[in-house]
């Protein structure tokens, strides 16, 4: 990148490409995040959105550029990678289900300096259940355990995989509100579902069809435009703004 222009992007992915059982699920991917705020990653499903994620830190072969805060890391293993200051938040959250609370945060602590009370402050709920098995939490609880394991370090970037999925209107808000929270920290690139997540939290918007990147730029901009969604998510967004509490 020429000095003097755009500020470095914390994450930029050129040329992507990984392949699941022999069909190639993510093609010539390429997209900036920005060091602030949140970047949602959309796209119908079965576009590529979470295989997009896991190619990022190597958990299925892929080609490309991977280039973490000014640094290829496509070549390093995804330990090395998620060490260098990557959170990773998979889309079916992944807790240790025989584990309480509070031993599934200890697990996650890399730093030397975990930031514990950040994590208190954020999820006072769980605070409360930290003696509680992570398997009998409901569906909201074990994503906020999760995102707090996420947060738990100095990370650069958080990779966040649907997080509202499969929750209640309210828990949903109530991650909203959490993830908002923690993008005040670090940068998030987001692949989320619910359009009115995405149009309380996104700044920019990176849209995947079949594999590929086909459409880049501010998210407001993109949810906006009726026919621009229609034609790339099959939904219309055209009622979001007025209809207060509407999923998407
Ligand atoms: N383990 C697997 N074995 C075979 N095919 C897979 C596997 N995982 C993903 N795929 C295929 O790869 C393609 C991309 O899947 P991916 O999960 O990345 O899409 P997505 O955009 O995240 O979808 P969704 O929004 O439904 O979660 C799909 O066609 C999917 O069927």
């Amino acid at each position: 990148m020429t000095p003097g222009t755009a500020p470095r992007p914390i994450l930029r992915i050129e040329g992507l490409n990984a392949h699941i059982a022999g069909q190639q699920v993510v093609e010539d991917v390429s997209f900036t995040v920005p060091t602030t705020g949140i970047t949602a990653l959309l796209g119908r499903n079965g576009v590529g959105k979470t295989s997009t994620i896991k190619a990022i830190i190597g958990l299925i072969d892929r080609s490309g550029v991977v280039e973490l805060d000014g640094v290829r890391v496509e070549k390093e293993p995804t330990y090395k990678i998620i060490r260098s200051g990557v959170g990773y938040v998979p889309e079916d959250r992944e807790v240790f289900s025989k584990l309480t609370v509070a031993e599934n945060l200890r697990l996650a602590e890399r730093d030397a300096a975990p930031r514990r009370q950040l994590v208190e402050e954020l999820f006072p709920d769980l605070l409360a259940r930290s003696g509680q098995m992570a398997g009998t939490l409901s569906g909201g609880q074990q994503q906020m355990v999760s995102l707090a394991r996420a947060l738990l370090n100095t990370n650069k970037i958080l990779l966040v995989d649907e997080p509202t999925k499969g929750l209640a209107p309210k828990i949903v808000a109530e991650v909203a509100e959490t993830l908002a929270e923690a993008a005040k920290t670090v940068p998030i690139l987001l692949v989320e579902q619910n359009l009115q997540v995405v149009r309380q939290l996104a700044a920019g918007a990176v849209v995947l069809s079949g594999g590929r990147v086909v459409h880049t730029g501010n998210a407001l901009d993109f949810l906006n435009d009726d026919g621009l969604t229609q034609r790339l998510l099959g939904v219309s967004t055209e009622t979001a703004p007025h209809e207060k509490g509407a999923a998407l």
